[in-house]
């Protein structure tokens, strides 16, 4: 295993199913043309021929390879970072292990607790808050967090009111469809402005739904955030709970286990560029070295704002190219690890939309007394200047004093141009079930398309990859 929990080895004493000999047979001239029109690119000894190809290492596509592998099939994911992951980073910042991506999982989301048992990962419970800042009319105002919490479950009830009959089983959207076009077609602004609110209580809800829609509420749909709430029980202390349970060893730590145990193969720093359907029954997936791969199956497994990077022959089809053009993944979706000092408490605060940061949570309390908190920014934020970092988090947090910080700006990210996914309004009903169909010998997979927990929840991408891999297994036949 590398550094990165990816399986480097090729290992040559795996097993090999006869189906797979058979196509192996008749593609090894195939191979010998492409490594030497490769030459001095790709290792003569390099395997160009394969039972499945996977596109992308996070989870969606490294659970997907874990299936496909499990059945026999050799399967190598083609990965364009030298890490796997994707979207779940598992990084480093003032000495402690943080989640640069994804951090949280929570109760009910039945995949990840399932792997989680399989791979014998235990949890813990994330820092609770001790005081809440929240809008107020003229500025802030401090409270206790379940009074916090309490008047935004209220707020939250109202915003949501319906979506239990509309999203009678969250699990399958489309149970109502009757009952959905008008939902789908609302944006979250749209839904706040039905409400009559105060300003206060406006601002209350649009600090959450700004950071939730990646940007302005206006662009992300209502029923994008009502599944989400539905699923998690239709309560505002459920949605909330679907960030409190942190796996040991971090996000990655799931994803690991599942490619160790794996006899895919993972190839780092493969950004793939173009995939063609041949006649012959064998797909072509070339990369930016110029390295060419073939299988009977492809499944794509890179965030759908990343397809249009990608050259497909033929086209994709029209809900696809619609979905890659429109965007599905948030566009901005910065968040922000704070080391600060002078803060004696674990503050959650919450600002208004259009605020340079929208949201700050409690992390860890270090040795030194200082505090780990993680904030997510609106665009407004150059986090390139840290005056400018210190100022926004003094608007929420007047005494506290930033002595470090580290950003990742996933918006801004080559290889997800995108944060996590939020539908814009109609997009549910214009792009389910139809994206999530394969169109010739090519699969997708992805949080972004997934029919539950999507977009937002390393849950949806386990649920994508177990999908695609049967629909991958299905087409290889
Ligand atoms: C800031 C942030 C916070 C989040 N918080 C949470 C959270 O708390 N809990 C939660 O469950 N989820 C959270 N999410 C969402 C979660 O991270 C995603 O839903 C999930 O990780 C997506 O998995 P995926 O496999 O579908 O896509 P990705 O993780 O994006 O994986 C796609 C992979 O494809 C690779 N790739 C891209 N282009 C190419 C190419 N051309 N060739 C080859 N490979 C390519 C990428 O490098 C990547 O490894 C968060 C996301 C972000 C950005």
């Amino acid at each position: 295993m590398n550094r990165h929990g990816g399986n480097d080895a090729l290992s040559s004493d795996r097993t090999v199913g006869r189906r797979s000999l058979l196509k192996a047979a008749g593609a090894t001239a195939l191979a010998s043309t492409l490594a030497a029109t490769t030459a001095g690119r790709a290792s003569a000894t390099e395997e160009l021929a394969w039972d499945a190809i996977v596109i992308g290492a996070g989870y969606a596509g490294g659970t997907a390879a874990r299936e496909l592998a499990a059945k026999g099939m050799r399967t190598l994911v083609l990965e364009a970072r030298d890490r796997i992951g994707g979207r779940i980073w598992t990084g480093s910042f003032a000495g402690e292990q943080v989640e640069i991506g994804g951090g949280w999982f929570g109760p009910g989301q039945t995949n990840v607790e399932r792997e989680l048992q399989r791979y014998n990962i235990t949890t813990s419970h994330d820092v609770a808050a001790t005081r809440a800042v929240m809008p107020s009319g003229t500025g802030f105002t401090s409270q206790a967090p379940a009074d916090a919490f309490g008047h935004l479950g209220t707020l939250f009830g109202q915003f949501y009111a319906g979506s239990e009959t509309y999203f009678e089983r969250p699990l399958e959207p489309l149970y109502r469809q009757d009952l959905l076009a008008s939902v789908d077609a609302t944006s979250l602004a749209a839904r706040l402005g039905q409400l009559g609110l105060s300003t206060t209580d406006q601002k209350w809800i649009n600090g959450s739904t700004s950071v939730f829609a990646g940007g302005p509420s206006s662009t992300g749909g209502l029923a994008g955030m009502a599944q989400w709430y539905q699923l998690a029980g239709g309560t505002y202390d459920g949605f909330l709970s679907t960030m409190s349970l942190k796996p040991a060893g971090g996000m990655i730590s799931l994803l690991q286990a599942m490619l160790a145990g794996s006899t895919a193969k993972v190839r780092y720093n493969s950004p793939v560029t173009a995939i063609t359907q041949g006649s012959t029954g064998l797909t072509t997936v070339k990369t930016a070295s110029g390295v060419s791969f073939r299988a009977p199956v492809v499944v794509v497994a890179v965030p759908v704002n990343v397809w249009r990077t990608i050259t497909f022959n033929p086209g994709l089809p029209q809900v696809h190219a619609d979905a890659a053009l429109e965007g599905v993944g948030v566009p901005t979706a910065t968040k922000i690890w704070l080391q600060v000092r002078g803060v004696s408490d674990a503050v959650y605060a919450q600002a208004p939309e259009g605020s340079p940061i929208l949201m700050m949570l409690p992390q860890k309390q270090l040795a030194d007394g200082s505090r780990l908190y993680v904030a997510f920014a609106g665009a407004g934020l150059n986090v390139a200047d840290a005056v400018a970092v210190q100022a926004a988090v003094r608007n929420l947090v007047p005494e506290a004093t930033v002595v470090t910080y580290r950003a990742m700006q996933w918006g801004k990210d080559t290889y997800t141009r995108g944060g996590w996914a939020l539908r814009k309004p109609g997009q549910l009903l214009r792009q389910l079930p139809a994206i999530q169909q394969p169109h010739g010998s090519m699969v997708f997979a992805g949080s972004d398309i997934a029919s539950g927990w999507y977009g937002a929840f390393v849950e949806g991408a386990i649920e994508s990859g177990l999908r695609a891999a049967q629909q991958a297994a299905v087409i290889a036949g």
